[in-house]
This record gives structure tokens, C-alpha cells and sequence, in this order.
């Protein structure tokens, strides 16, 4: 109590936020690149128990060609076997109409769009240039206004690509203020594959709130070289509130080789605990469910709070 009352005093004094909202994104940025199997039966427990856990925004699948990522192709079944409650917002991936008119039919309750501000990798994850790409989601957006879905759009890549390495700033700028322009009520900054430092995401983060509000944009972080968690506190101290994690770190992107997963959600929690920030997650039950779909797809734990509680490491 006395630790909880000393830390939220802490988040105060350093002008940090009291409330953050962590978008789940294991069951789709997590499972998209297993190399096994993974059974729909497997994503809807680990939905439902995200769920429990109190997780209110979980991505649970991709509306997107099961030729480029077969890993999704059950998505529509996972939606419709899911054990849905009000309080969480269940959301796809939808790269086009097509994707959208999907999504709608199994009542997902938002959609993402996403392109990234490197041509590259563009072409590589959805086949066209940035511009293609965002007009491909003049049709969404159009599609979504009569029944009020909200569209949640990503650029990837925020800090370097895998294909042509450094990536300049104000493409970061141009391209998340387009989406915003064109219907995105929420920008997710990624950093595919997690080479962002403190140093250059604050310089992103610069350019980006030179126009555009804290409160419209997310971090999306993979951990490859383990700098998430410390770019997140730059994220924090720039005023975003809205971060992408994925339970036990799973993941990784088809189209980014090598990058591993997004930062461990249960880390996430840990460090927020820490800092006296609510997320409404239970770590205890995060954990728990970290250690389930680890050991479900016979992979270590990703996340480095799931592996100390799990072995009994001091855990307030
Ligand atoms: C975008 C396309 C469709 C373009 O692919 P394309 O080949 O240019 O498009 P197309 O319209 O010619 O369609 C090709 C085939 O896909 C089908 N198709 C077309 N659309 C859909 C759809 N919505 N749902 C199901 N099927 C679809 C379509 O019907 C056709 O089937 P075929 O005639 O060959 O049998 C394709 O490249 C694609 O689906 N790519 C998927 C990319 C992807 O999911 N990448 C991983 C997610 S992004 C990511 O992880 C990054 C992120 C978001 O996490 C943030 C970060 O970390 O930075």
C-alpha cells in the first residue's frame, strides 16, 4: 500500500502519466510469424484469458491474405468463437476493404490499418508504395464512418528498416499525420525491429509532436536489442499513453527477418506498477497467462518478469 502510494507520487512529480492503455497484440503481431502450427482452439483460450487478465484492448487476428501470412488465415473463426466481454475492444488488422468487410462480419469492434514510412518495407509486408497504400484505405475509412468503426492505422518502421536501413524522421511525421488526416482517430509508431534507443525515439517523437497531439499516437516496440522498456519511459516523458505489448514477447514480423517479438506486456505492467501507472492488468493473472501460450508452443517465456515470478524471484 505505503510502496503504491510512494510511486504514484512518484509518476506525479515527474510529469508522467496516472493511466496508460496497453494495446494487446500477442494473438496477432505474437502468433503471425509462428513457424509451427498454431490451432484456433489455442488463440481463442489465449484471448479468453487475456481477457481475464484484464487486458481491455486485445488485437486478437489480421484480416489479410492467408497466402502472405497463413498463421492469420483462422482469424474469422477466432472472432467467432471468442468469449467476447464489454468492457474490451477486440480489434483486426484489415490492410483493405476486403479485410474491413471481414472484419465486420465477425463484429470486430475496430480495425487497424497500416503502412510504414519506408518504401522498402512497404512493398515487402503489403506490395505497393506508402501512397498506394494509403489510398487502398480511402475505401476503409469510407466504409467504416456510417456505423461510427473506429481506425486505428501503424507505421512501421519508425526508426529503420530492414531493407534500407535509416528512416528519416519527417516520413515518420508525414505519413502518421496523412492517417490522422484521413480517418486514424490513434497513430501506432512501430519500431519493427526494435534498433530504436532512447536517443532516436525521442527524436522521432520530436519531429512527430511538432504537429501532431501525444494523445493521437501509440508506441508499438519490438525488443530485439532490448531497448523497449527505456523507450517507452521516453515515450511516457513525452506525454503518449498508449502502448502496444505482447504477452510473454511473442512474436515478430514476417517481413522484418530477425526482429524478435514486441516487448513483453507483462514487463510493460511491471515497469508501470513500478512507477505507480494503472493499466487495469493483472500482472499475477499476465503472467500466468505468459506462461500458458509458452509453454503451449514450447517456446521460452519472451518476457523476463514472467520467467523471475515463475521462479519464484521477490514479487510484491
Ligand atoms: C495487402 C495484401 C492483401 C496485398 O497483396 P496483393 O497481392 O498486392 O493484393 P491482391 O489484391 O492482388 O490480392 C492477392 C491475393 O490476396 C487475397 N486478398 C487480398 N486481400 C485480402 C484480405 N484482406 N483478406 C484475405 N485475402 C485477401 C486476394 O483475394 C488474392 O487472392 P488470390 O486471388 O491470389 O487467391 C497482401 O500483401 C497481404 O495481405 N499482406 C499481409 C501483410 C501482413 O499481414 N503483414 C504482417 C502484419 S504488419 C506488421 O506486423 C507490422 C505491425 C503492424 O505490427 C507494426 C510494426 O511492427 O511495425
Amino acid at each position: 500500500m505505503l510502496r503504491q502510494q510512494v510511486t504514484k507520487r512518484l509518476a506525479a512529480c515527474r510529469g508522467l502519466a496516472s493511466e496508460v492503455r496497453i494495446v494487446e497484440v500477442g494473438p496477432r503481431d505474437g502468433l503471425q510469424n509462428e513457424k509451427n502450427h498454431v490451432s484456433t482452439g489455442l488463440k481463442v483460450d489465449l484471448v479468453n484469458k487475456l481477457t481475464a487478465a484484464g487486458c481491455d484492448y486485445i488485437e486478437a487476428g489480421a484480416f489479410v491474405s492467408p497466402k502472405a501470412v497463413p498463421r492469420m488465415a483462422d482469424s474469422k473463426h477466432v472472432f467467432q468463437q471468442i468469449e467476447r466481454s464489454n468492457a474490451v475492444t477486440y480489434a483486426a488488422l484489415t490492410p483493405n476493404l476486403k479485410g474491413f468487410e471481414t472484419a465486420m462480419e465477425v463484429q470486430a469492434d475496430e480495425v487497424a490499418v497500416f503502412t510504414a514510412a519506408s518504401e522498402a518495407f512497404n512493398k515487402a509486408n503489403i506490395r505497393c508504395s506508402i501512397e498506394e497504400s494509403i489510398a487502398r484505405f480511402d475505401p476503409v475509412f469510407e466504409a467504416a464512418k456510417p456505423g461510427g468503426v473506429k481506425v486505428r492505422g501503424y507505421v512501421s518502421c519508425i526508426a529503420g528498416c530492414p531493407y534500407q536501413g535509416w528512416v528519416d524522421p519527417a516520413k515518420v511525421r508525414e505519413v502518421t499525420q496523412l492517417l490522422l488526416e484521413k480517418g486514424c482517430y490513434e497513430v501506432s509508431l512501430g519500431d519493427t525491429i526494435g534498433v530504436g534507443t532512447p536517443g532516436s525515439i525521442a527524436a522521432v517523437l520530436k519531429e512527430v509532436l511538432e504537429t501532431v497531439q501525444p494523445g493521437s499516437i501509440a508506441l508499438h516496440l519490438h525488443d530485439t536489442y532490448g531497448q523497449a522498456l527505456a523507450n517507452i519511459l521516453v515515450g511516457l516523458q513525452h506525454g503518449i499513453r498508449t502502448f502496444d505489448a505482447s504477452v510473454a514477447g511473442l512474436g515478430g514480423c514476417p517481413y522484418a527477418p530477425g526482429a524478435s517479438g514486441n516487448v513483453a506486456t507483462e514487463d510493460v505492467v511491471y515497469m508501470l506498477d513500478g512507477l505507480g501507472i494503472k493499466t487495469g492488468i493483472s500482472l499475477d493473472e499476465l503472467v500466468k497467462v505468459g506462461n500458458f501460450i509458452s509453454t503451449e508452443l514450447g517456446r521460452m517465456n519472451g518476457s523476463k518478469v514472467g520467467r523471475a515470478v515463475a521462479s519464484s524471484c521477490i514479487h510484491e
